[in-house]
């Protein structure tokens, strides 16, 4: 019989090609065709059906098993396929697309002898689970059981009081029988108070694990990573796959696990649904994680952001609406837009330079080298543009400062009204200024300043912040600062806030950068509203609001100089006062189930 195979995608082999009965057995036969992306379904008998076939794209799809037919006369072999492809369903108004749950079960029965046709059903598993896993085969690999890797070991850790308190019955419901299908062995465990996640990830053996997921918000997750950077090898020990399956109120990084992969962006239960087929297909990607400390002394890791002002403020004060989950966030920005508070503070920044070779803002402001008053004749200066400002994505840029931007010297910098010369500086000159602003010119050598490592931080495990100095001290000449009146202020590493706030679309789990953004005083509430409502599909920087500015740094420092307000970090509140944070490039690793390689492909 015939199948068309040009009906596979173009250019993608064939690696496998069968024909094959069904389960329930009921006359029907498909021929089956198996590329590296998808799994071509053909209708054969009763009826050939070459206008129809069905294609299961394999990143869809969590697991394939081979099974024995009860009855022992039987010789058939059988393999199922479980996958999770979306599907329309009817909806009050329209239609929209939900991922369903898909088991095709095929009959292996050409030979004589059960063996020889589980020798065929098994090469379909391993096949399947090989691309699963993204294990590379091709049409000459030799497919046996030992291509395959162990069944991978997750400890699951769940916070049962996390979002509207239904992880555990979403665990039992949706996420067990998927990673159970995807052959994935695991250890459940419900935390029982506040930081027992983190207790617990401190005396773990590591080598028992291949991984640890937290079930719930965000809060969980920075539990786990601090966690373990607090035990003796935290080194090592970060080094965990860490994966994240959103059961919370705040579920930005699963959000941003399911944009990666490139599906659409969803809530609830669907995006637990796609986050835990990726958790199936096990891609890992470093992550990036920013130290973060404030004036007691303490340090913590963050894999989200740290927040001043309006965020925070909606953040904290929306606690209190945690029974309404992700909604809570929606009516908490509402309450605080009706009294908008404005923070006066002291912002400070090192730029990053890497975005250089990018194409720069729409404007710019020039300011010292030295990252103080553009009002002074100083022998460096260098422009904002030159800095790293720049279009880094798709569809939207980085607003630069505003050219009436107040930005403000350390104390010491007299102000003066003159004009002064704009010189713009290439990458490489913006780099030399760095490198001088950082040499001791008495010694002739490069000093970097010294790590910002108070007598209560010298206990914290975790890489040295070279960048950062202790926050009693001035900031390096080579940073930036901004004072005024800010609405917010937002350092953010992912793109996603929450799972439906789009907030940094040109972020990417190691991109080595922090995103700094503020919004300051005199935004009107009108253009407030409009900004959250278009972050929601992450095209507020699309509307060129003269109050929103966005940098891409390595480190900042918020000195709020307004007696009162609060400060999160990924979402837990923190003391307020000074703060400062500086990136570690990739030291953590993500379970994001699919590389950025493979997402061309689907
Ligand atoms: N069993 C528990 N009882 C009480 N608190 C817990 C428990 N387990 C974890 N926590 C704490 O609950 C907080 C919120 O957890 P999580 O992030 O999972 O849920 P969430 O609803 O998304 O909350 P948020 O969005 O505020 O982070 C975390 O700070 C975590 O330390």
């Amino acid at each position: 019989m015939n199948i068309v195979l040009g009906a596979c995608q173009e250019g993608s082999e064939t690696l496998l090609h069968g024909e094959f009965g069904t389960y329930p057995p009921k006359g029907t036969r498909y021929a089956l065709s198996l590329t590296q992306t998808e799994l071509h379904i053909q209708r054969l008998v009763p009826k050939p059906d070459t206008d129809h076939r069905t294609v299961l794209r394999l990143i869809d799809v969590v697991g394939c098993h081979t099974k024995r037919s009860q009855t022992v006369a039987n010789s058939s072999a059988f393999f199922c396929v479980y996958a999770y492809p979306l599907k329309k369903r009817k909806v009050a108004v329209g239609s929209s697309r939900s991922r369903q749950r898909v088991a095709k079960t095929f009959q292996v029965d050409s030979a004589e002898h059960y063996e020889d046709n589980l020798r065929v059903a098994e090469k379909w598993a391993v096949a399947i689970r090989c691309l699963v896993l993204g294990i590379n085969i091709s049409s000459e690999t030799e497919i046996s059981r030992s291509l395959l890797p162990r069944p991978r070991r997750l400890l699951l850790l769940l916070n049962p009081f996390g979002g509207k308190g239904n992880a555990l019955q979403w665990c039992q419901n949706h996420i067990l029988p998927m990673i159970t299908e995807a052959e994935v062995s695991f250890n459940l465990i419900q935390t029982e108070r506040q930081n027992h996640a983190r207790e617990l990830v401190q005396s773990i053996s590591l080598a028992e694990w291949d991984g640890i997921v937290a079930i719930s918000g965000d809060g969980l997750l920075y539990e786990v990573i601090n966690g373990l950077m607090e035990r003796p090898d935290w080194e090592e020990a970060i080094k965990m796959p860490l994966g994240i399956l959103p059961c919370g109120s705040g579920n930005a990084v699963a959000a941003a696990v399911n944009l990666n992969a490139g599906f659409e962006q969803t809530l609830g239960q669907e995006l637990l649904t796609s986050c835990t087929l990726l958790l199936c297909h096990g891609a890992v990607s470093p992550l990036d994680l920013v130290s973060v400390t404030t004036l007691s002394g303490s340090r913590s890791f963050s894999f989200l952001s740290v927040a001043w002002g309006f965020i925070s403020d909606v953040d904290i004060e929306s606690e209190k609406y945690r029974h309404m989950g992700s909604a809570r966030f929606t009516l908490g920005t509402m309450v605080r837009l009706a009294s908008l508070n404005t923070y006066r503070g002291r912002l400070s920044f090192l730029p990053a330079p890497d975005c250089a070779g990018h194409r720069p803002i729409l404007r710019s402001i020039t300011m010292a080298s030295n990252g103080s008053l553009p009002f002074q004749r100083t022998p460096l200066h260098r422009t904002v543009s030159d800095m790293g400002l720049c279009e880094e994505r798709r569809t939207f840029c980085y607003r630069g400062l505003d050219p009436g931007d107040e930005t403000t010297p350390s104390p010491s910098s007299p102000p003066s009204s003159s004009s002064f010369p704009a010189p713009s500086f290439s990458f490489e000159t913006l780099s030399e200024n760095l490198m001088a602003d950082g040499k001791d010119s008495r010694e002739g050598k490069l000093a970097l300043p010294s790590p910002a490592v108070s007598p209560t931080t010298r206990q914290m495990r975790g890489p040295p912040d070279n960048f950062l100095v202790p926050l009693d001290q001035p900031v390096p000449k080579s940073w930036v600062t901004v004072e005024d009146d800010f609405v917010l202020v937002l350092a953010i590493y992912q793109t996603h806030l929450g799972a439906d706030l789009y907030t940094a679309p040109f972020a990417y789990f190691n991109d080595g950068l922090i995103h700094l953004a503020y919004v300051k005083a005199g935004i009107s509430r009108a253009a407030l509203i409009r900004l959250f409502l278009a972050m929601e599909k992450g095209t507020h920087f699309e509307q060129a609001c003269p109050h929103v500015t966005c940098i891409p740094v390595r480190a900042f420092r918020i000195e709020p100089l307004t007696q009162k307000g609060i400060i999160t970090v990924d979402g837990e509140r923190v003391e307020y006062g000074p703060i400062q944070g500086q990136i570690h490039h990739g030291v953590a690793n993500l379970i994001t189930g699919i590389n950025p390689v493979k997402i061309s492909k689907f």
